[in-house]
């Protein structure tokens, strides 16, 4: 696996690197090892879980667990193809208030590693999304936050409106550190 640095500090793209033969290929997904010798300093794998969108222009997001309810989190989408975004806010980073954006593929089997202390968000960009969450923490229900995907704070560049967003997401308050 390879993994790209992002604008964002200690967030990176994920991209596999397939070991072909005649039957198909194999490839490495996640290996903490490798994140740990690019500074990064997560845990191991504690949960997963599923995001199922069956409609093209969801928008999940954008959401973090506030500490020391923190997660390390690796996206990918194991089918379909979404827009994921990042924004760090965490006030000492060097990138902080800055957003990135990705296109994450069932077919191109890439992943996005997100540091905790950043919200994340997606747009599905197709139908049929399942997107696939790593976590390096149990879910603290009750400890989430948000912010609006359009929260003028930001200025995340969208591919196109979303077409179904959920209340809570959709009512937010504007950002504030
Ligand atoms: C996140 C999470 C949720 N849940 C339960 C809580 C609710 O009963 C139900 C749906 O939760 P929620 O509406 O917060 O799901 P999303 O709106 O998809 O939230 C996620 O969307 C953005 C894009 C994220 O990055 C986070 O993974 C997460 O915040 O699943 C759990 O049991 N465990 C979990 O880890």
């Amino acid at each position: 696996m390879i993994l790209k640095p992002t604008d964002i500090a200690g967030a990176f793209l994920i991209e596999v690197e397939p070991l072909g033969d005649e039957r198909g290929f194999f490839a490495r997904t996640f290996c903490l090892e490798t994140l740990r010798k690019a500074g990064v300093n997560t845990g191991p794998v504690r949960q997963t879980s599923i995001s199922v969108n069956p409609r093209r222009g969801t928008l999940r997001g954008m959401h973090w667990q506030v500490e020391p309810f923190g997660e390390n989190k690796l996206v990918r989408a194991s089918s379909g193809t979404i827009y994921d975004v990042i924004v760090d806010i965490r006030p000492t980073s060097s990138s902080f208030r800055r957003w990135f954006g990705a296109e994450l593929s069932a077919v191109r089997h890439n992943g996005l590693f997100i540091p905790r202390g950043c919200a994340h968000g997606f747009l599905t960009q197709s139908d049929d999304v399942t997107v696939e969450y790593a976590m390096d923490a149990d879910f603290a229900p009750g400890q989430g936050r948000g912010a609006r995907w359009n929260d003028p704070a930001f200025g995340i560049v969208w591919p196109f409106e979303p077409v179904l967003i959920g209340d809570r997401d959709r009512s937010y308050p504007d950002f504030a550190p």
